[in-house]
C-alpha cells in the first residue's frame, strides 16, 4: 500500500490509462532485460555443447592428467547444460534497486557486497540515486564482461532481496517481483523499502508498481503440487534457509508458516553453498507419500535435480513402500521404545523355529558323533550371548558346535603334546567341515535371517508373546500379531524392519569386482554428473539404493516421528548435519516426551540452532481463528501463528442428519463451484474408502483424505467431516483435528454428525467458544 501511495504522490493523480502505460513501460523494461538474459543463455548453451563435443573428441585415451582434465571439463559443461536446458517457468523473478554501498568492494558474483549504504548516499533533502540494480533468478548468469545479468537467488548478493524490510531496508530502495512465463514478462509488483526517499535511476524518478508480491502469491489457486516461494521468501524464513549447515538447525512454527517450503529451499541453498560436500546426498524425510508427491516438483523448479532424495517415512527401507496405517493402539506399540526390546528378543528368538533340526549327527575319524537337543540349545545360548548382530554370529556358532563335537568325540585327551593335539583337532574339524550334512545342518539350524522373516515370525501370537513378555500387554501382543498377518506392510512396520536389519546385521559377502571406468577413478566426479534422462524420482531412488547414509538430513513434520522412526532416520545421518522442522501442536504421536528423547538420541550432542516461524501464510484469519479454538483444547497456552491475510469469508457449518455421504458430497460440489483450484475432504481414518466413494464422479480437483494423510497438504477449500470422530480417533486426536482444520487457503466447511453435538447454527461442540 505504501508503494501505491508513493507512486501517486510521485506522479500526481493518475488515471487508469496512465497507470497502465506506466505498468506497460516497466514490463517492457524487464522484458528487454529478460531478452538479453536469454540471448546470453543461448550463447552459454552453445559454449557448453561445444565443450562437451570437444572433450568427447579427445577420446578415451591419453595421459592421466589429460583424462582428468577432459573429465572435469565434461563435468562442468554437463552441469551447465543441464541447468540451462531446464525450462524454468519464471527464470528471472526479482530485482532490487540499491543505494551506493559503504565500500566499493565486489563479491564473486560481481555485485557490491556492502549491506549498509555509504555515508552521503542519501542527500539531506531525502533524494538519492540508485547506484546498482540486481536481477535475481533461479541460477546466476554473467554477461561477456563477467558482470552479473542475473544473480542466483542463493548467492549472498541476493540476500537483501529477501531480508530487506521498510524497518531495516539496508541499501534496498525498491524490491520488485517479476512474473514471467517462458520468455515473456507478464507483470511486475513492487515493494518500496524506503518510502521516504525520492530516488532516481538514470536521471528519472523510480516508479513503483502494484502493492506487493506476497499477497499476489498467496491468493493464487492451489493445484495438487506445491509451488516454490522463491520470489516471495520472507525475512524470518530467509534466516532459516541461509542458516549455516553445521550441526542441527531446529525450526518450529504453526500450520502454514512455510516450514515445508523453507526446508525445501534450504536443501537447494545448501547444495548451492557446497555442492561437493552435499554430493554425499541430502535426505528429506516426509510423513506421507502424498506429501512427497505434493512437494517433489519444488526442487527441480529451483534448478536442483538429483542429489536430494525426498522419501516418505514409510519408504525409507529400500524396496518398501508402506501406505497402510495401523490402528492407534497398534501404532503406539510398534512405534514406542518398548518395541526395540521386543525386536532384539525376536531377532535372537527367531532362530528357534518349529522345523529347526533337534539333533546333529556327523562322522569324524570314522566314528559317529551326535549332539542332542539339549546340547544344541546350550551351544545356541552361548553363541547368542552378548549383543552382536545375529547373522554375524554364525561363524561363532559353528566354532562352538565343533568344540562340542570335539568334546563328545573323546579325542580331546588323547595327546598331551600341545602341537600334536592341535594337529589332531584341526584334522577333526576338517573332517566335519567337508561333510555336506554338517553344512546342511548349519543352514537349517542357524540360517541367515532376513528382517522380513523375523517380522513374519512375530506374526505368530505365541512366539511374539514369548518375546514381548512383560514388555507389551497380552492385548497388544494379540493386536500386533494380527496386524502383521495382514497383507502389506504398515508405515510403522518399516521402522521395525529397519531396526531388525540393524540387529540382525548383514554378513560379509565376497565382493563382486566392479568394472571401473579408469576415468571414474581419476576424478571421482561420476557421482556429480547430472544424468539428464533420469527424473528426479528415479535419481532419488537410485541414489537412495546406493546410499545408506547422507551428508544432510532434513526432517519435515518431525513432531510425528515415533521413537522407532527416529532411530531409523538417525542411522541414515550418523555423520550428517541436520535440519529438523515441526510443530508440536500438530503431533499425531501420543507420547511426545518419549519421541523427544529418541530425537535427542538421533541428533546426538550436536549443538542446536533454533528458529521460530510466526506468520501463517496459508489460512485466512477467519479459518485460523476457528482452528485456534481447537489448539486451545489440544495444547492450552500455546500460541497460534498470526494469519497474514483475511478473506471476509467465514467458515461454513453444515449438519448431516442421516445422510453423511450426501451432505459431504453436496458441500464438496458447492466448494468446487466456488474455487478455481483443489478441494480436500478430510475424514477420520476409518472412513477413507467410504469418503472416496461419496466423491465419485466429482472430478480430480477434489480428493478424500484420512486425517493422518492430510498432514502438510493444502487445498483451496476443505470439508472437515465430523470433528468429533477425528478427535476421538486416538489420544492425539485433538492435535490431528487441528491439522485437518488448517489445510484450506480460502474456504472451510465443517460437516457435523450426531456425535458432534452441533448447535442450532451447526457449530459442533468442539468448535464452540
Ligand atoms: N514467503 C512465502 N511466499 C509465498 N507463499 C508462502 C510463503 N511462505 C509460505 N507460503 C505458502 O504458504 C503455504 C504453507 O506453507 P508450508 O506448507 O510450507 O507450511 P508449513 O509450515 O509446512 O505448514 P504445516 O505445518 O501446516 O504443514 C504454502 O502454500 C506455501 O507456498
Amino acid at each position: 500500500m505504501a508503494a501505491q501511495a508513493q507512486q501517486e504522490t510521485a506522479l500526481g493523480p493518475v488515471g487508469t490509462s496512465a497507470h497502465d502505460s506506466l505498468r506497460d513501460r516497466e514490463i517492457s523494461v524487464e522484458q528487454q532485460h529478460l531478452d538479453r538474459v536469454y540471448r546470453r543463455l543461448e550463447e552459454k548453451i552453445h559454449e557448453a555443447e561445444f565443450l562437451m563435443n570437444d572433450a568427447a573428441q579427445r577420446g578415451h585415451v591419453g595421459t592421466p592428467g589429460a583424462l582428468a582434465e577432459r573429465d572435469a571439463q565434461v563435468f562442468r559443461a554437463g552441469i551447465h547444460l543441464n541447468r540451462l536446458n531446464n525450462e524454468f517457468e519464471d527464470f528471472l523473478f526479482g530485482r532490487i534497486d540499491l543505494l551506493l554501498g559503504k565500500d566499493g568492494k565486489k563479491g564473486p558474483d560481481g555485485a557490491y557486497t556492502a549491506v549498509e549504504p555509504a555515508e552521503g548516499a542519501v542527500r539531506p533533502d531525502n533524494t538519492a540515486d540508485i547506484a546498482e540494480t540486481l536481477h535475481i533468478g533461479r541460477i546466476g548468469v554473467l554477461d561477456e564482461e563477467y558482470a552479473p545479468l542475473v544473480i542466483d537467488w542463493r548467492a549472498p548478493a541476493a540476500a537483501p532481496f529477501y531480508r530487506s524490510t521498510p524497518v531495516d531496508p539496508g541499501r534496498v530502495v525498491r524490491r520488485r517481483v517479476i512474473r514471467s512465463k517462458g520468455r515473456k514478462v507478464l507483470g511486475v509488483e513492487d515493494d518500496l523499502m524506503r518510502p521516504e526517499l525520492t530516488a532516481r535511476l538514470d536521471g528519472r524518478e523510480l516508479p513503483v508498481i502494484g502493492d506487493g508480491a506476497l499477497m499476489a502469491a498467496l491468493g493464487q489457486a492451489r493445484t495438487h503440487t506445491m509451488r516454490d516461494i522463491v520470489a516471495s521468501i520472507q525475512a524470518e524464513q530467509d534466516l532459516v534457509i541461509r542458516a549455516p549447515a553445521a550441526s542441527v538447525t531446529y525450526v518450529e512454527g504453526g500450520p502454514g508458516t512455510g516450514k515445508t517450503a523453507v526446508a525445501l529451499h534450504r536443501a537447494a541453498y545448501l547444495l548451492y553453498q557446497d555442492r561437493r560436500r552435499y554430493a554425499g546426498g541430502i535426505l528429506i524425510v516426509s510423513p506421507t507419500p502424498l506429501l512427497v508427491a505434493y512437494t517433489e516438483g519444488v526442487l527441480p523448479s529451483l534448478g536442483e535435480e538429483g542429489q536430494v532424495a525426498i522419501r516418505a517415512v514409510g519408504s525409507l527401507v529400500d524396496g518398501v513402500q508402506a501406505t497402510v496405517y495401523d490402528s492407534p493402539s497398534v501404532a503406539r506399540a510398534k512405534g514406542s521404545y518398548r518395541m526395540l526390546k521386543v525386536v532384539r528378543k525376536a531377532a535372537r528368538g527367531a532362530l528357534e523355529r518349529g522345523d529347526a533340526p533337534t539333533r546333529l549327527r556327523v562322522v569324524a575319524f570314522g566314528r559317529r558323533i551326535e549332539l542332542d537337543a539339549e546340547e544344541l540349545e546350550r551351544v545356541r545360548r552361548t553363541a547368542l550371548s552378548g549383543t552382536a548382530p545375529v547373522n554375524l554370529l554364525r561363524p561363532r556358532a559353528r566354532r562352538l558346535l565343533l568344540d562340542a563335537l570335539w568334546v563328545r568325540s573323546g579325542a580331546a585327551g588323547r595327546h598331551t603334546d600341545p602341537e600334536l593335539a592341535a594337529e589332531l583337532r584341526s584334522s577333526f574339524d576338517e573332517d566335519i567341515l567337508c561333510e555336506d550334512s554338517f553344512t546342511e545342518f548349519l543352514d537349517a539350524w542357524w540360517p541367515e535371517l532376513t528382517p522380513r522373516a523375523v517380522l513374519d515370525a512375530m506374526a505368530d501370537e505365541k512366539r511374539l508373546g514369548r518375546w514381548a513378555r512383560r514388555i507389551l500387554t497380552p492385548g497388544e501382543v494379540r493386536k500386533v500379531a494380527r496386524s502383521l498377518r495382514r497383507d502389506g506392510l504398515s508405515v510403522h512396520d518399516v521402522a521395525v524392519l529397519d531396526e531388525l536389519q540393524a540387529v540382525l546385521g548383514v554378513p560379509a559377502r565376497p565382493r563382486k569386482k566392479r568394472e571401473l571406468d579408469p576415468l571414474d577413478q581419476l576424478t571421482g566426479l561420476e557421482e556429480l554428473m547430472p544424468v539428464r534422462e533420469e527424473s528426479q524420482r528415479e535419481r532419488a531412488e537410485r541414489l537412495a539404493q546406493e546410499r545408506t547414509e547422507y551428508a544432510h538430513v532434513i526432517v519435515d513434520e518431525a513432531q510425528d516421528l515415533t521413537p522407532m522412526q527416529w532411530r531409523m532416520i538417525g542411522r541414515r545421518g550418523r555423520h550428517a548435519t541436520w535440519t529438523v522442522v515441526g510443530d508440536p501442536a500438530q503431533s499425531s504421536w501420543s507420547d511426545p516426551d518419549e519421541a523427544a528423547e529418541a530425537r535427542d538420541e538421533a541428533l546426538g550432542t550436536r549443538p542446536r540452532r533454533r528458529f521460530t516461524l510466526t506468520v501463517n501464510y496459508r489460512n485466512p484469519a477467519e479459518i485460523a481463528d476457528l482452528a485456534a479454538k481447537v489448539l486451545a483444547l489440544a495444547m492450552p497456552g500455546s500460541e497460534a501463528p498470526s494469519a497474514v491475510r483475511s478473506t471476509g469469508v467465514e467458515p461454513r457449518f453444515s449438519i448431516a442428519r442421516d445422510a453423511l455421504g450426501e451432505t459431504v458430497r453436496a458441500e464438496a460440489a458447492r466448494l468446487l463451484d466456488m474455487v478455481d483450484g483443489t478441494v480436500g475432504v478430510v475424514v477420520a481414518m476409518n472412513r477413507r474408502q467410504e469418503a472416496a466413494r461419496w466423491l465419485d464422479g466429482l472430478g480430480d480437483r477434489v480428493v478424500a483424505l484420512g486425517s493422518l494423510e492430510a498432514k502438510g497438504l493444502e487445498y483451496d477449500a476443505t470439508v472437515v467431516v465430523s470433528p468429533a470422530e477425528i478427535a476421538d480417533e486416538s489420544p492425539a486426536g485433538l492435535r490431528v483435528l487441528y491439522v485437518a482444520l488448517t489445510r484450506a487457503t480460502q474456504q472451510l466447511t465443517v460437516v457435523s454428525g450426531e456425535r458432534d453435538e452441533p448447535d442450532a447454527a451447526g457449530v459442533p461442540d468442539l468448535l464452540r467458544d
